[in-house]
């Protein structure tokens, strides 16, 4: 796990009034760090393009384009001049050592961006904004200086924004780059030491990235002696869409539920043989999971008795969101419960619960902010804020998956997370480790399957679940 933020400005600010190192050294680590990239992928003589803004994102640039000048065939392009302090005192140094300024926007095998950083305080200009188009619509490798130029700090994209293939961010990493839309232009992320090693340089957060190496498959089943009832009975709720209820229910049963009970309302088609049907939650339930294609079957009499008043562990999904009585699962302190909304049914939620009304962009907007407001009133509700990166607070406390891929674009995902979730609460996970286990084991079952990423089905991705294992 590694740790977000907001901005850097504190920690930079740590590092000239605590450890004594100024903006000159701090640079020369920054810009060191992207030729260090650009030296691993291109050799000796290949055609750099440099373009840098009039600030200090522009002055890394221009650092960068010192670094490389002699070994590469390096071109300089400042659209905007130098008008930091730091850029005119670089371009100064950049000018002694030869580095060539690009009457143009030329071909080049690497393209860095580092036109605004950091600093970007209003919309791009219209001549910015065709150079970005002109940039993004060159051949060769793309790399972003910090954060892609035209992200604002949120991470919401102008409509046209840098696309880069590595996004070299300095001293940190910052949540902008985690949010949903920006997956579209950071590609790779690669954070690099500002003169002091990552542990010094960063303070105390409240949020944190998923890595590969946070997942832990489900226990091995290494006691012999162990029967079905060692690994809890998951009852998932079947409704009118009776194919959401069996793949959560297929999922659970795959990840590891010693029993997994479909409670119906309605004789089922075809279930699979391994689930069990039951019109009521089964006496030894230790989990349920309630709202996937769950539609009106169920009388509210029924969900009030086997669910609201139950005191087991629970997933509320899809459908959850629009039943009130439901609902007031959120407000039972002492039970452990995770919630899994998209964004527009957080939308949903958010209006009934917080009395606002949200829009879907705003949500997508605000996720980081949206997530943490509602664990500030919700503290020990787990919310999983589905989404390209889903956000999972807690306790005040934020945590970003950014494995998953475009192949979970489908209906089907959301129900077999559902599942997974169920399958760990029942083993006696506790809420969050369910909700995050679970999350990252629904992105690296996508990552893992190998067809084009558009054919993946819901199927493949349970079929998947007993052979993941963490990089590490
Ligand atoms: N702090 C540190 O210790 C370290 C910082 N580092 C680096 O510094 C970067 C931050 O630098 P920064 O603060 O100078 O901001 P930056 O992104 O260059 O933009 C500001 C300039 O752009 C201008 N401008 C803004 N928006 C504009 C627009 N739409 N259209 C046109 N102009 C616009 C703005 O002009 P103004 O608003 O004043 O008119 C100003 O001139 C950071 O991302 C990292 O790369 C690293 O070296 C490590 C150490
Ligand atoms: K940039």
């Amino acid at each position: 796990m590694q740790r977000l933020y907001r901005n850097c400005y504190a920690m930079d600010r740590k590092c000239y009034e605590e450890y004594g190192l100024t903006e000159d050294l701090l640079m020369e680590h920054a810009a060191e760090g992207m030729a260090r990239q650009i030296r691993e992928r291109f050799d000796a003589g290949a055609r750099v393009l440099i373009a840098a803004g009039p600030g200090n994102n522009g002055a890394d640039g221009i650092t960068l384009a010192r670094l490389l000048q002699g070994r590469y065939d390096v071109r300089l392009s400042l659209p905007l001049g130098a008008k930091s302090a730091m850029a005119k005192l670089q371009l100064e140094r950049a000018r002694k050592v030869g580095v060539p300024l690009a009457e143009a926007v030329e071909a080049a095998e690497c393209i860095v961006d580092a036109l605004f950083g950091a600093g970007l305080s209003r919309p791009l200009s219209e001549e910015i904004t065709a150079l970005v188009e002109r940039l993004n619509d060159l051949e060769g490798f793309k790399l972003a200086c910090d954060i892609p130029t035209g992200l604002d700090e949120r991470g919401v994209p102008s409509p046209v924004a840098f696309r880069a293939d590595l996004t070299v961010t300095m001293g940190a990493l910052k949540e902008a780059l985690y949010l949903d839309a920006a997956k579209e232009y950071v590609g790779r992320i690669e954070c690099v030491d500002l003169g002091v090693e990552r542990l010094l340089y960063e303070e105390e957060s409240t949020t944190y990235l998923l890595e590969e190496s946070d997942f832990l498959p489900p226990l091995r089943r290494d006691r012999p002696s162990a029967h079905k009832g060692s690994f809890g009975h998951a009852a998932v709720f079947c409704g009118e869409k009776e194919g959401a209820g069996i793949l959560a229910g297929s999922a659970a049963a795959r990840f590891g539920a010693g029993l997994t009970t479909l409670v119906i309302h309605e004789k089922l088609s075809a279930p699979p043989a391994f689930l069990m049907l039951s019109t009521t939650v089964p006496p030894r339930a230790t989990a349920l999971a309630i709202g996937m294609g769950l539609g009106e079957y169920f009388e509210e009499e029924l969900l009030e008795k086997e669910v609201v008043d139950s005191s087991l562990p629970v997933v509320l999904d899809a459908d959850a969101f629009a039943k009130p009585e439901l609902l007031q699962i959120v407000h039972q302190e002492n039970r452990e419960v995770v919630i899994t909304p998209h964004p527009a049914e957080f939308a949903r939620l958010w209006k009934y619960l917080m009395k606002e009304e949200l829009s879907v962009e705003e949500i997508q907007e605000n996720r980081f902010e949206l997530a943490r407001r509602f664990s500030a009133r919700f503290p020990r509700i787990v919310l999983l804020l589905k989404g390209a990166n889903p956000i999972i607070a807690h306790l005040g406390e934020l945590y970003v998956n950014p494995l998953g891929t475009v192949a979970l674009a489908k209906g089907g995902s959301g129900d077999v997370l559902s599942g997974l979730i169920v399958a760990l609460l029942a083993q006696g996970y506790e809420a969050l480790d369910a909700a995050i286990q679970g999350s990252l084991a629904l992105a690296l079952a996508a990552r893992s399957y190998e067809g084009a990423d558009y054919s993946m089905l819901p199927t493949d991705l349970i079929e998947r679940l007993g052979s993941l294992s963490s990089e590490e």
